[in-house]
């Protein structure tokens, strides 16, 4: 059980940029989860097949909270929010607004983004069992930094896994489980808007949107 109080470092990973076995590339296509992200977190995840976890040569990834850039295929959503809008990421810490629009803007999308209609955002992520929850499915959940208006089950979703936080935690209350996510999400801003970190957001490589997804497709 996490202790409530206990003080987290505000970055994570080395200043100069990642170190092995990062970057971890894992992609695939949004599916449905438990529904509790949005309704009982406030903090929408994007859920994607465990099976894809195995890639680059890593078959077993360990469990965690993780952080790295996003890329989303073109679909309604993103394309009323792309990640260079001002306000884009006015929901997250005020420190680190200027840094993740800066990361955003100044970062040269990979020709194979440039025609898609596919963006690329900051992201932090959880793999694992949910252990607050006590899942018996192991899930790979993405919260992509930005405010969209809409959902975006059954896009194409490939990311770039840079850095890891912490280790999954059990938690006394929603309100603290909650509280480390938001943590989360200021460790995985600061730690994205380095240099050596913005410059990966540009290989999430995109694809065509494919329509709408399903649990286990
Ligand atoms: C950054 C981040 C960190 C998380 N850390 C934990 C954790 O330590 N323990 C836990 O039980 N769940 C953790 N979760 C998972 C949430 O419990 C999960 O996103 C929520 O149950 C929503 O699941 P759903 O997509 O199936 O609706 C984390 C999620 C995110 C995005
Ligand atoms: N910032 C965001 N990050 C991740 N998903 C988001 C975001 N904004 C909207 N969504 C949408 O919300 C869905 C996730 O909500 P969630 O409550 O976790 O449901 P589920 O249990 O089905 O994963 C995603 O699949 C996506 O379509
Ligand atoms: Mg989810």
């Amino acid at each position: 059980m996490s202790s409530p109080d206990r003080k987290r470092d505000l970055t994570a990973g080395p200043e100069e940029g990642p170190a092995p076995p990062f970057p971890l590339r894992l992609d695939g296509k949004v599916i449905k989860g438990f529904g509790r992200g949005s309704s009982e977190l406030g903090i929408p995840t994007a859920n994607i097949p465990i099976e894809g976890l195995s890639v680059g040569g890593h078959s077993e990834v360990e469990s965690g909270v993780y952080y790295g850039w996003a890329g989303l295929s073109a679909c309604p959503s993103i394309a009323e929010s792309p990640p260079t809008q001002r306000g884009a990421y006015t929901h997250l810490p005020s420190s680190i607004q200027e840094p993740l629009l800066h990361a955003a803007a100044s970062a040269t999308p990979a020709p194979a983004n440039q025609n898609t209609g596919g963006q690329v955002y900051p992201m932090v992520m959880s793999i694992g069992w949910n252990p607050y929850y006590k899942n018996t499915v192991r899930s790979v959940e993405v919260h992509v930094m930005h405010s969209f208006s809409h959902e975006f089950y059954g896009a194409h979703m490939n990311l770039v896994i840079l850095g890891y936080i912490r280790p999954e935690l059990d938690y006394v209350s929603k309100e603290k489980l909650i509280e480390d996510i938001r943590t989360d999400i200021e460790v995985a801003g600061r730690s994205l808007a380095r240099e050596g970190y913005a410059r990966f957001r540009g290989e999430p490589y995109l694809v065509e949107f494919e329509g709408k997804g399903e649990v286990g497709t």
